[in-house]
């Protein structure tokens, strides 16, 4: 059963190293049952807002509810997909095992069918680290999908990737979104938002500066900052 992840409520969050403010006061609010893909430009604080809603950096300020409860209760049924899995040296099963002890033991069959699932049956024995880029990319979703998490986020988990090994992961996604997973993705690639998103939220310098539905963001962005982005002109 997955755990019901919304709303989304970010309120009042701060983030400063040294002089800079990285995130600063960003008040969001994700309703959206389907995807939300987080855009903005390089060292928009992108990353940093999904490391913050996953738990993984304290902000200076602010607060973060998922379903009305506060994140420190909830993040046992979330999971997270980096750009750059980090897998131990163990091999593909193993790497699973390793996530899911109880499902190991009480089922393991069902850690084959999670490797089949993402194409990797024929690779359950292989060093996972010997596994190429978007292999590991692949194992890195089937480990984080494990858990049935209520909220899956995805932080650049397709760049560089081949076009099947994006499609393949965009497929799962959705399923998992269609099966009642939240997903919110983080990506620069218009082509896959388009094609993924439901709605748009457009971080820059830290801020959000758009939060809408995808078809309204790219018929017609409502700020200056998005139309940049979308023409591809860089921003200071
Ligand atoms: N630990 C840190 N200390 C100081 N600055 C940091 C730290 N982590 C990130 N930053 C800075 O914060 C800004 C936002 O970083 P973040 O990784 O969130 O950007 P992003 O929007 O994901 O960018 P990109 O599209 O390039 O991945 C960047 O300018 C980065 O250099």
């Amino acid at each position: 059963m997955r755990e019901q992840s919304l709303p989304i409520r970010v309120q009042g969050l701060s983030l400063t190293k040294g002089e800079r403010r990285l995130l600063d006061d960003i008040n969001l609010t994700i309703r959206e049952p389907g995807i939300s893909m987080i855009m903005g430009p390089n060292g928009a604080g992108k990353s940093l807002l999904l490391r913050c809603i996953h738990g993984l950096i304290s902000p200076d300020s602010g607060t973060i509810h998922l379903a009305n409860r506060p994140l420190a209760e909830r993040r046992q049924s979330q999971a997270m997909v980096f750009q750059h899995p980090v897998l131990l040296r163990r091999t593909a099963l193993q790497n699973l095992e390793f996530a899911a002890p109880d499902l190991a033991a009480q089922d393991p069959a069902a850690l084959l069918v999670a490797l089949e699932k993402v194409n990797l049956g024929a690779r359950a024995h292989q060093p996972a680290r010997m596994l190429s880029g978007g292999e590991q990319q692949r194992l890195a979703l089937a480990r984080a999908l494990l858990r049935k998490p209520g909220l899956l986020l995805l932080d650049e988990a397709t760049a560089s990737l081949d076009p099947a090994s994006v499609y393949l992961i965009e497929s799962l996604v959705k399923q998992q979104n269609l099966l009642g997973t939240k997903v919110v993705f983080v990506s620069h690639d218009q082509g896959q938002a388009r094609r993924l998103a439901d709605e748009v939220i457009f971080l820059c310098h830290g801020r959000v500066v758009e939060q809408r539905s995808a078809r309204g963001f790219f018929s017609a962005p409502g700020s200056d900052e998005a139309k940049a982005y979308l023409a591809g002109k860089i921003m200071i």
